[in-house]
């Protein structure tokens, strides 16, 4: 699986750890940086990451800031985006298997390098159900998105 990886000044170190078990998992990681613990926007980081999940480069993101929460809440201002903020191994694999989440964002500030292995194997392995109900909820989400991009009225 490819994963398309970013991260904000909060987030940088942990990203490291991130990709390296990642690639250890064998996946294939485009890390759309940032590069350094110098500051930057998550929300400048989080589009790149969607955009190339949107685009197909990847099949699903990952996203690391302080807390998970900004990242998250940037990613599903994005159309065919569903982020979550995912801390705990049931809801990193569940994320995935009910609602079909392909951003999972994480939070440096809230887990160590080592839970967060366990979040990402849990996210990875991970795959939607075919059961109806699943399907029928992820499908209303889109209905929820275009009945707000119909709502947008130019300035
Ligand atoms: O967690 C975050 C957003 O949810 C950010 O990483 C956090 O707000 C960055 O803060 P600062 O610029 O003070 O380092």
């Amino acid at each position: 699986m490819i994963i398309a990886l970013g991260c904000d000044h909060a987030g940088f170190h942990l990203k490291t750890a991130v990709a390296e078990h990642l690639k250890s998992i064998g996946c294939d990681v485009v890390d759309h940086g940032c590069y350094s613990a110098d500051a930057v926007d998550f929300p400048d980081i989080a589009r790149l990451v969607c955009h190339s999940v949107l685009r197909g480069e990847a099949a699903r993101g990952i996203m690391v800031c302080g807390t998970g929460v900004g990242a998250s809440i940037a990613a599903n201002k994005i159309p065919g985006i569903r982020a979550a903020v995912c801390h705990d191994y049931h809801s990193a694999h569940q994320s995935v298997e009910h609602d079909d989440v392909n951003v999972m964002c994480v939070g440096a500030q809230i887990v160590g390098a080592w839970l967060v292995k366990d979040l990402i194997s849990s996210y990875v392995t991970a795959t939607f159900s075919t059961e109806e109900q699943f399907r029928r909820r992820v499908e209303k989400l889109a209905v929820l998105e275009r009945e707000a991009a119909s709502m947008i009225k130019p300035e």
